[in-house]
């Protein structure tokens, strides 16, 4: 008999053993509450360890109650990582199929009541929408991959390919990334090859960090999939200027909030040089290309020609100029410390956002050039230079898995572009894991919603959790193709 290929075996026994992406009223119930009860628990990180310890607990409890298979099934070992974080080794039975890893990440950004339609920590259900801090960043992730393996499992579904789930308790923060420290540390963070039982390290990372994108780019009226093949590096600059104090009835020509403050307001009024053009961004647009109404169909199918006006309509925008240049943000300003006291010390933090065109010195020598005083004192805190662009080709596994995935559960997309993360994710601590990076949450996002992240109102639409869930159980499932990554050198 001539034997089957591979491929076709393969995706006989991906039909055969498939199990459907429906769920009872029940289960749909019980998992818009889980993650109403995620939200509940303040799991709030503000600085490098300042955490809400005694939620971060609970929140690892609270994983246990909902999830009783996922901890309770034989193939699948947990461990607690730097106290909060969570790794979930989850043993396929085929240990040929390289791993991958799903991030998520429990700790949430602070957020004051003021403004909140309803209470940041309420998880209230209102209209159709889950409110609360953590709805799109990032406990709907945490929830959603955690929910869909346990419907997996409670559907006896056992994985070919192995997976990590990894859920980190301290993304928000400058830290080292303890979850990804942890992993390094248990995986060897040099070595790529394991210690004995561990398993390969994984070959790619899901993680958040895009979406699928809707509205964001005027005459682009059908929503898309960004999956981000790379992210923008960051530079946490803390300026400082020190001066004597002394008594406010006489005061110097300029006090250490002055001086400091004109820094400030010259970085602001001087943006970083417009970059459009040198980075995943014009991949993007082509890809999109045939997808804007005339003429933009026209202008965006000959960038070459049209480039400079495109670079100057993504600078009206704040999100899209985002993609076009270093951003910069003065997010702190802290002075004084009595009214009729000239101020010893003013400090100010500067959040830049780097361009994958510019690195992490390039920037520092461009602010310092920008600000041309000496009195001003230049601390960076943290930084990150942009990475890698991850392999996105048709041998590119994990770019392919997520993208097959988009089109089965979201069969109305019909584009799916590369792009480039505007934030920073998790998954910049395993660049020395692997090259398949990616980031997408299967979500529908509008410029509105993303007001929401890091600012007031966040929330998810109930349909659109499910559909996460329902995506993560699809994807888990996909990845049990036989397929085996490619290794990739890429150049944009
Ligand atoms: C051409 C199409 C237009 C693209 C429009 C992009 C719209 C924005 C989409 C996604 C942005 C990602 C936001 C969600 C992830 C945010 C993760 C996050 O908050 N990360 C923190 C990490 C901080 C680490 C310590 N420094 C951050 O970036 O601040
Ligand atoms: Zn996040
Ligand atoms: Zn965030």
């Amino acid at each position: 008999t001539v034997p089957r290929s591979k491929g076709l075996r393969d995706a006989e026994h991906q039909r055969a053993s498939r199990i459907p992406s429906q769920f009872s009223q029940e289960e749909r119930v019980a998992m818009k509450e889980s993650l109403k009860g995620a939200i509940q628990i303040p799991t709030v990180s503000f600085n490098p360890g300042e955490f809400n310890t005694t939620a971060l607990a609970e929140f690892g409890e609270y994983m246990h109650k909902v999830f009783p298979t996922v901890f309770r099934t034989s193939f699948i070992q947990h461990e607690v990582v730097g106290e909060y974080s969570h790794l979930f080794t989850v043993q396929g039975s085929d240990p040929s199929l390289q791993p991958y890893m799903l991030l998520a990440h429990i700790d949430v950004v602070p957020a004051p009541d003021q403004g909140w339609e309803v209470p940041p920590f309420s998880g209230l259900e209102r209209d159709g929408f889950i409110y609360g801090r953590g709805t799109l960043d990032n406990k709907n992730s945490v929830m959603a991959i955690l929910q869909a393996l346990e419907l997996l499992l409670i559907r006896n579904y056992i994985p070919r390919r192995s997976f990590f789930i990894a859920l980190g308790h301290d993304e928000e923060i400058v830290a080292p990334g303890s979850i990804s420290a942890g992993v390094r540390g248990t995986w060897g963070s040099e070595d790529l090859s394991p210690p004995p039982g561990k398993g390969c390290p994984a070959r790619l990372h899901v993680d958040e960090g895009s979406f699928i994108l809707d509205g964001f780019i005027p005459s682009l009226k059908k929503p898309f999939a960004m999956v981000s093949v790379s992210e923008k590096g960051s530079l946490d600059l803390m300026m400082e200027v020190n001066m004597t104090p002394g008594h406010s009835s006489a005061p110097p020509k300029e006090t250490s909030i002055g001086i400091l403050a004109a820094a400030v307001s010259r970085l602001e009024q001087t943006p970083m040089p417009n970059m459009f053009g040198s980075g995943p961004l014009k991949m993007t647009l082509q890809q999109l290309a045939n997808e804007f109404s005339f003429p933009a169909n026209v202008i965006f199918n000959n960038l070459w020609l049209f480039w400079p006006l495109v670079s100057r309509l993504m600078e009206r925008d704040d999100i899209t100029n985002a993609l076009v240049r270093t951003t910069t943000a003065v997010t702190m300003f802290n002075a004084g410390i009595k009214v009729n006291v000239i101020p010893p010390v003013a400090q100010a933090t500067v959040n830049f956002r780097i361009h994958p065109a510019q690195t992490v010195q390039e920037v520092l020598k461009l602010a310092k050039d920008i600000v041309v005083d000496d009195r001003v004192q230049f601390h960076v805190l943290e930084a990150f230079e942009p990475l890698p662009v991850s392999p996105f080709d048709d041998q590119a596994l994990g770019y392919q898995l997520i993208r097959q995935t988009i089109q089965s559960v979201f069969p109305e997309i019909n584009i799916v572009a590369p792009g480039i993360c505007i934030a920073q994710t998790d998954s910049r601590h395993y660049t020395n894991l692997t090259t398949g990076i990616y980031r997408f949450n299967p979500l529908y996002l509008q410029p509105q919603d993303f007001s929401g992240i890091h600012g007031i109102n966040e929330r998810i639409s109930v349909q659109a959790f499910e559909t996460q869930v329902k995506f993560l159980f699809e994807f888990i499932q996909n990845a049990d193709t036989e397929q085996r990554p490619v290794s990739h050198l890429h150049e944009l």
